[in-house]
């Protein structure tokens, strides 16, 4: 009420603002040049005077103006729009794949996607090809953010997101494995209302020094500018405090299937195979 009532009469004072009143205000500047002579200089006195007046006139405006509005509630349209997200209705099932860096989502997604049908969709990998498409505006922004193994800003990833899933959907696409994402809770948020909710997350748990050592590995080969000690410190770091509540966001509404992952890829997929089917996929 207070914001409206100031977008009401904060913005839009001049509507009480009599029309004479604006007449009467003896601009100096308005000075007509077929005078031979400009007109004296107005009385400075004179001058305070009216312009306190006009002053003093918008106050009382405003004032009635917001005592008449108070208890009066803008026009309601007969259908409230509903907000639902735009895959509502269980049109398609999202299962969000999370665990620290390096912890081994984007293999085990690989495998899942070769044996049971899923869409693979890692938000790390949208985002790394959105740095490099040419013309983005988000290149080096998101170049910035990976380094420092930080959060992109979430409309950047949910509409990338967003995008692939509905490219996806239009080809028949309905079970999709979200892997690295969502790693903070306005994402968690955002996704839900506006996307699809989630069936669960696949959480893997993995010790940080294992993770350490595979992340060195990859790094080796991988191209990527945050697989280096540096950045996977930083990495570690915003798994822990930002990613990891997330998580427990999740578990409190009992929709996390926990698997360690520190053993052999096939041990690691024989327990997530278990996992799906302890929440009904099979
Ligand atoms: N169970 C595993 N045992 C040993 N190495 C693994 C295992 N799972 C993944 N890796 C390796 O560890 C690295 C990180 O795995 P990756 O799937 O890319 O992790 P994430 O997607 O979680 O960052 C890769 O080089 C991968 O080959
Ligand atoms: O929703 C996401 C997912 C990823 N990232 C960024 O992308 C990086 C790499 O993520 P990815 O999942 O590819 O790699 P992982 O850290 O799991 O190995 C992260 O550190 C973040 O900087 C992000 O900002 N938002």
């Amino acid at each position: 009420m207070f914001v409206r009532s100031l977008g009401r009469f904060g913005a839009t004072p001049r509507a009480f603002i009599k029309p004479q009143l604006l007449r009467s205000v003896p601009i100096g500047v308005r000075f007509n040049s077929s005078q031979s002579t400009p007109p004296p200089p107005p009385n400075e006195t004179d001058l305070k005077a009216k312009i306190l007046m006009i002053f003093g006139a918008l106050a009382v405006g405003s004032s009635i103006g917001a005592w008449y509005f108070k208890d009066k509630e803008e026009p309601k349209s007969a259908f409230e729009p509903k907000r639902s997200p735009a895959f509502a209705d269980n049109k398609i099932s999202v299962i969000f794949v999370l665990g620290g860096p390096g912890a081994g989502k984007g293999t085990q997604c690989a495998k899942l996607v070769n044996e049971q049908g899923f869409v693979h969709l890692s938000a790390g990998d949208l985002l790394r090809a959105e740095q490099q498409r040419p013309g983005s505006k988000y290149g080096e922004l998101i170049a910035l953010y990976i380094k420092e193994g930080t959060i992109v800003p979430q409309e950047i990833t949910i509409a990338l997101l967003e995008q692939a899933i509905k490219d996806q959907y239009s080809q028949g696409a309905v079970r999709f494995l979200v892997d690295g994402f969502p790693r903070k809770m306005d994402q968690a948020l955002t996704f839900e209302e506006q996307i699809a909710k989630s069936s669960f997350t696949l959480f893997f748990e993995c010790p940080e020094s294992v993770m350490l050592e595979r992340l060195l590995q990859r790094g080796k080969t991988s191209g990527r500018t945050d697989d280096n000690i540096e950045s996977i410190k930083k990495r570690f770091k915003t798994f822990i405090d930002t990613s990891m509540p997330v998580v427990d966001h999740f578990e409190k509404q009992g929709k996390v299937v926990k698997v360690r992952c520190d053993q052999p890829v096939d041990d690691v997929y024989t327990k997530v195979k278990e996992a799906l089917v302890s929440k009904g996929i099979n």
